[in-house]
C-alpha cells in the first residue's frame, strides 16, 4: 500500500506522487544484492554514539564516518538462495558499472555485473553507465572514482550552475529534482529497515514512513554561505591544460569535493540569494588588487590574512526586506586592511552588518576567538513561524529559513500540543531556541539545552525579543549528562531532540528512556544516526544496556537542501 500523503497545507510535486504510487514495500533493488549474507557493512555516518560536543552546522558536519554492520531482512523468499559470487577488486582496477541508487553522502551505489559486488562512486547518478577505477577497498565494498561516463543517468537535466560538476556544494544539480527527492526517500526507508531494524513486514510500516516533503524553492534557498580564500585556484583535470595560467591566481570560492585545501574559484552561487551574490561579486572584483595588500591564507604554510568570507541573509522584521551580514574571517586583527572592502560593501542597502572574526588557529574553522563589528550591527534578523530572531555571525540558525517554516510546522504537528498552557517541553540541542520558542505560546514552560554559550545567550535574547517569559535556556553538554539531569526541570510532556549529525549520545538515550516523557519528537539531519537512535529508543539494546520503551509512530523526511545529499527527518515516538 502506498503511503498516504498528509496535507500540511503544502504544495506537493505531482511527479512525486506518481513515483509514490510505485514505492516499494520491500527494499529497493539496490539492496537485493546483499541478500545472500545476513550482515554487511555499509558506509554510513555512524560511529558508536559517543560523539563529542561541537558547534557544527547541521549541513556541513564533521562526520565520524565509519562502517556499521547491519542485518539484512529477507522481505520474501524470492532470492533466498541467490548468493553474490566472491569478488575481490584490486586497487587501480577499472570496472564497468551501472549506478543503481544513491546512498550515504549522495554516493552512487553500483554492483559489479555477475558477482553483485558493491561499489560506491562519488557523483555517479542512478542509471548512469560508467567506467570506474577502484581507489579503496573496504570489507564488503569498494570505492571507485569515475573515469568516463559511457551513457548518462536517467532523469538527467542540465545543471544551471557552471560549477555544478566540480563544486563540493551541489552534487546532484543535473539530476531531475523529483528523482533527487525520490532517492532521498528511498535512502531513509533503507536506513530505517537496515539500521533501525524496523520491519517491512510490520503492517504499520507503510503508514509510519511518511512521504518526503520536497522543497518548492530549489535555488537561492541558503541563508548562509561560507567561501574560502586560497593562494591557488583548483581546476578540474579537463580544464588544467587550457586554463593552466588560472591555476596560479588567488582563489575565493568553494572547496573541491573532499579537499579542505583546494578552492574552486566561484563568482556566483545558485544556492544563495541574489543580494548575497552581488556581495560576492563585489569582493571578487577587488580583493586581488595588489594595492590593497590582501593575501589569502595558505592552510599548508599558515601564511596569509584572508581565511573565509561568510555571507548570511535575513529579513528586516518590519519591512521584510532582505538584510545581509558579511563576515570576514582573518588570521589576525588588521581592520585597516579590510577598510577598502568595508567601504565598498557598506554602500549596498542590504548590508546591515560587517563583522570580522579573528581566528589565529591553524585549523580551517570560521569561528573566531575574537569578533569585531566593522560596520553596522552585530546581528541580522530573520522571521520564523511569526517570531523574530536575532542571528549573530556564529550562532546556529536553520540554513533554509523557507523550508524551516515547514519543518517546524511538522514538529508542532507531531507535538500535538493541547494548547491549554499546561505542558512542559524539553528542547534538547536547542541552538538559538527557535523550535522551543515557536511552541512556547501554547505551553507552560520550555527548557532548552545547548552546548554553545553564544547560542544560549541568543536564545535568551530571542525569548525577550518576542515577549516570551516561559522559556529557560541552559548551557550544557548533552553528551555528558549525569544521572541527576532529570531533576533539573519538571517532568516533560514532550521532548524535542534535534542533535547534529553524530546523533544522541548513549548517556542521553539512557536518560530519555528513564525520563519516560509521553512523546519524543526527534528532528535529525542524519538519517543513519537517526535510525540507530530510533532503534535504541524503540527496541533497546542488550549490548548497550538500553530498555527501549517507545513506539515509532511516524518518520517524515524533509528536503531542506536540494541538489545536496543532506536529508532532514522529523520522527514522532510515543511511550508504550
Ligand atoms: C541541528 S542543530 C539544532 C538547533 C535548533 N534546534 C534549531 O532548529 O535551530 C544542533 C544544535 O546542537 C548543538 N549541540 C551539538 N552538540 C551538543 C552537545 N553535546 N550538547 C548540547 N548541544 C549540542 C549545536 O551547537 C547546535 O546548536
Amino acid at each position: 500500500m502506498a503511503a498516504i500523503m498528509p496535507n500540511f497545507g503544502l504544495r506537493q510535486l505531482p511527479l512525486l506522487n506518481k513515483f509514490r504510487s510505485t514505492l516499494p514495500t520491500s527494499p529497493p533493488p539496490s539492496l537485493y544484492l546483499y541478500r545472500s549474507s545476513s550482515s554487511m557493512s555499509l558506509p554510513v555516518a555512524v560511529s558508536s554514539n559517543v560523539s563529542s560536543s561541537s558547534n557544527e552546522d547541521s549541513e556541513e558536519p564533521k562526520l565520524n564516518t565509519g562502517t556499521l554492520s547491519i542485518t539484512i531482512e529477507e522481505p520474501d523468499n524470492r532470492n533466498k538462495n541467490k548468493k553474490a559470487k566472491p569478488f575481490f577488486p584490486k586497487r587501480g582496477e577499472t570496472l564497468e558499472l551501472v549506478c543503481e541508487s544513491l546512498a550515504f553522502k549522495g554516493k552512487g551505489l553500483c554492483k559489479v555485473e555477475e558477482t553483485g559486488y558493491v561499489v560506491m562512486c562519488d557523483r555517479a547518478l542512478p542509471g548512469e553507465r560508467f567506467v570506474g577505477r577502484v581507489t579503496r577497498k573496504k570489507n564488503n565494498y569498494a570505492e571507485v572514482t569515475k573515469v568516463k561516463t559511457l551513457s548518462p543517468h536517467t532523469d538527467m537535466v542540465e545543471a544551471p550552475c557552471e560549477y555544478a560538476l566540480h563544486c563540493g556544494g551541489c552534487r546532484t544539480q543535473n539530476l531531475l529534482y523529483e528523482a533527487q527527492v525520490r532517492a532521498k526517500e528511498e535512502q531513509v526507508r533503507d536506513l530505517v529497515v537496515h539500521v533501525g531494524k524496523f520491519s517491512y513486514k510490520d503492517p504499520d510500516f507503510n503508514n509510519m514512513m511518511k512521504p518526503i516533503v520536497p522543497c518548492d524553492m530549489q535555488f537561492h534557498y541558503r541563508n548562509k554561505m561560507e567561501f574560502s580564500f586560497g593562494p591557488k585556484r583548483w581546476l578540474p583535470k579537463e580544464q588544467l591544460l587550457e586554463r593552466s595560467e588560472d591555476a596560479n591566481v588567488y582563489a575565493l570560492g568553494l572547496h573541491a569535493p573532499g579537499f579542505f585545501d583546494k578552492v574552486l574559484n566561484v563568482d556566483k552561487c545558485f544556492l544563495q540569494s541574489e543580494p548575497a551574490n552581488k556581495v560576492l561579486a563585489a569582493v571578487q572584483d577587488c580583493w586581488r588588487n595588489h594595492e590593497l595588500g590582501l593575501s589569502p591564507y595558505d592552510c599548508h604554510s599558515h601564511d596569509g590574512f584572508m581565511k573565509h568570507l561568510m555571507i548570511r541573509s535575513g529579513r528586516d522584521v518590519d519591512t521584510k526586506l532582505p538584510q545581509l551580514m558579511v563576515n570576514f574571517v582573518t588570521s589576525s586583527y588588521k581592520p585597516e586592511l579590510l577598510k577598502p572592502l568595508v567601504d565598498k560593501l557598506s554602500v549596498f542597502p542590504e548590508v546591515v552588518s560587517i563583522m570580522n572574526n579573528v581566528n589565529t588557529a591553524v585549523g580551517n574553522t570560521s569561528v573566531g576567538e575574537q569578533e569585531y563589528t566593522l560596520y553596522g550591527k552585530a546581528t541580522i534578523t530573520e522571521m520564523l513561524r511569526g517570531l523574530s530572531f536575532e542571528i549573530s555571525a556564529n550562532s546556529f540558525f536553520q540554513t533554509n529559513a523557507h523550508q524551516a517554516e515547514i519543518l517546524y510546522k511538522l514538529v508542532e504537528d507531531c507535538a500535538d500540543l493541547k494548547g491549554d498552557g499546561s505542558e512542559i517541553v524539553l528542547d534538547l540541542f536547542c541552538g538559538t531556541g527557535t523550535i522551543g520558542l515557536t511552541l512556547a505560546k501554547k505551553v507552560k514552560h520550555v527548557y532548552g539545552y545547548e552546548v554553545v554559550a553564544e547560542a544560549v545567550s541568543d536564545a535568551r535574547r530571542n525569548a525577550k525579543l518576542n515577549g516570551l517569559h516561559n522559556a529557560t535556556f541552559i548551557q550544557g553538554d548533552l553528551n555528558k549528562v549525569s544521572e541527576s539531569f532529570g531533576n533539573d526541570f519538571p517532568k516533560p510532556d514532550i521532548v524535542i531532540s534535534d542533535p547534529n549529525r553524530p546523533g544522541m549520545h548513549n548517556n542521553l538515550i539512557k536518560l530519555l528512556l528513564k525520563l519516560k516523557a509521553p512523546k519524543i519528537v526527534y528532528v535529525s539531519c542524519n538519517p543513519a544516526t537517526c535510525a540507530r537512535d530510533l532503534d535504541y529508543l524503540c527496541h533497546g539494546s542488550v549490548e548497550q544496556k538500553l530498555n527501549g520503551c517507545y513506539t515509532l509512530k511516524s518518520i517524515q523526511p524533509v528536503d531542506m537542501f536540494p541538489h545536496t545529499p543532506h536529508i532532514e527527518c522529523v520522527c514522532l515516538l510515543e511511550l508504550r
